[in-house]
């Protein structure tokens, strides 16, 4: 479904260049519910506004459904945010109009884009959780709700691709868990591919795979060991691992044999006053071993 190569951001401002995005890569499946996180100022939203068509990449590849985005001229890139994907923001005002009611606010799009409407809003409604609020105005609803129609909203014009930018940032943690789970059924009634930006660990734990990004790079990702509903099954049946055991944790290992090691590790004594390791290959395995240099001084 998306495929990035060594994509590259540069912002030019003024008086310097911030390279926000330096030579990522990435491949998301279809119909993959999945988590991008990683620190502030990392390139999350940068990366989210490439997929969105929002913003161009300065270099790389960056492919979604077999289309090149790098080739889009203005008039497919317009296309493209209209049909293929969907957004949903953190601050909601991005997404909806406050003074009108929320079945207005989702039949907007539509007929922005002059098709059937009343019905299908009356559904996506529905499909949110929302179908007993279609009549109140937005500034009548909680943030939750709000955040619902927005996801309402985003899935109107059935984009292939959803894309939320810190979704639940706004939200108490029993209404993020709630935004999260229609995400979930959404995409596993619809089969929409969903690509989640947060700093929220929390949230992370509820998607089948988690990628880090550091500087600009993926650096390490999370693959659930066991599908979040048998997890939920294990829960009821009060047989609950450990949040540390629901993923694996995987380096991410380029084209050109990079890794980086994940944060922590290199903080052993025997591996921290040194910048080179000795790497060996033993019964299929690669070992690091610390330098020989560190000991000799
Ligand atoms: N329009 C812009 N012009 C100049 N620099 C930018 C622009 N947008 C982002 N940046 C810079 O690019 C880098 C990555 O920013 P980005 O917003 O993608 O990070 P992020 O991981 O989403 O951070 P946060 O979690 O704080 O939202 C940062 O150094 C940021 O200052």
């Amino acid at each position: 479904m998306i495929h990035c190569e060594g994509l590259v951001k540069i912002y030019k401002t003024a008086d310097l260049e911030v390279v926000a995005l330096q030579g990522l890569d990435l491949t998301v499946e279809k119909g993959e519910l999945m988590a991008i996180i990683g620190n502030s100022g990392s390139g999350k939203s940068t990366l989210l506004n490439m997929l969105g068509g929002l913003d161009k990449p300065s270099a790389g590849k960056l492919f979604v459904d077999e289309k090149d985005l790098l080739t889009f001229k203005e008039r497919d890139l317009v296309k493209y945010k209209r049909e293929s994907v969907g957004f949903v923001w953190q601050n909601n005002a991005r997404n909806l109009i406050p003074y009108l009611t929320a079945l207005e606010n989702v039949e907007l799009p539509m007929m922005l884009r002059g098709r059937r409407r009343r019905t299908r809003a009356l559904e996506l409604l529905d499909a949110v959780g929302l179908s007993h609020r279609v009549k109140n105005r937005l500034s009548e609803l909680s943030g939750g709700e709000q955040q619902r129609v927005a996801i309402a909203i985003a899935l109107a014009n059935e984009p292939r691709l959803l894309l939320a930018d810190e979704p639940t940032g706004s939200l108490d943690t029993k209404t993020s868990n709630q935004v999260l789970d229609l995400f979930r059924t959404l995409n596993r009634s619809i089969g929409i591919t969903i690509v989640i930006v947060t700093h929220d660990p929390q949230l992370a734990r509820k998607v089948d795979r988690v990628v880090q990004i550091r500087d600009g790079k993926t650096s390490a990702e999370m693959i659930r060991r066991v599908s979040y509903a048998d997890e939920l099954s294990q829960l009821d049946t009060e047989q609950s691992e450990q949040e540390s055991e629901s993923h694996i944790e995987y380096a991410v290992l380029d084209k050109a044999g990079r890794l980086q090691i994940p944060a922590g590790y290199l903080d052993l004594a025997s591996f921290k006053d040194s910048n080179k390791v000795r790497v060996e290959v033993e019964d299929g395995r690669i070992v690091l071993y610390p330098s020989e240099d560190t000991k000799t001084g």
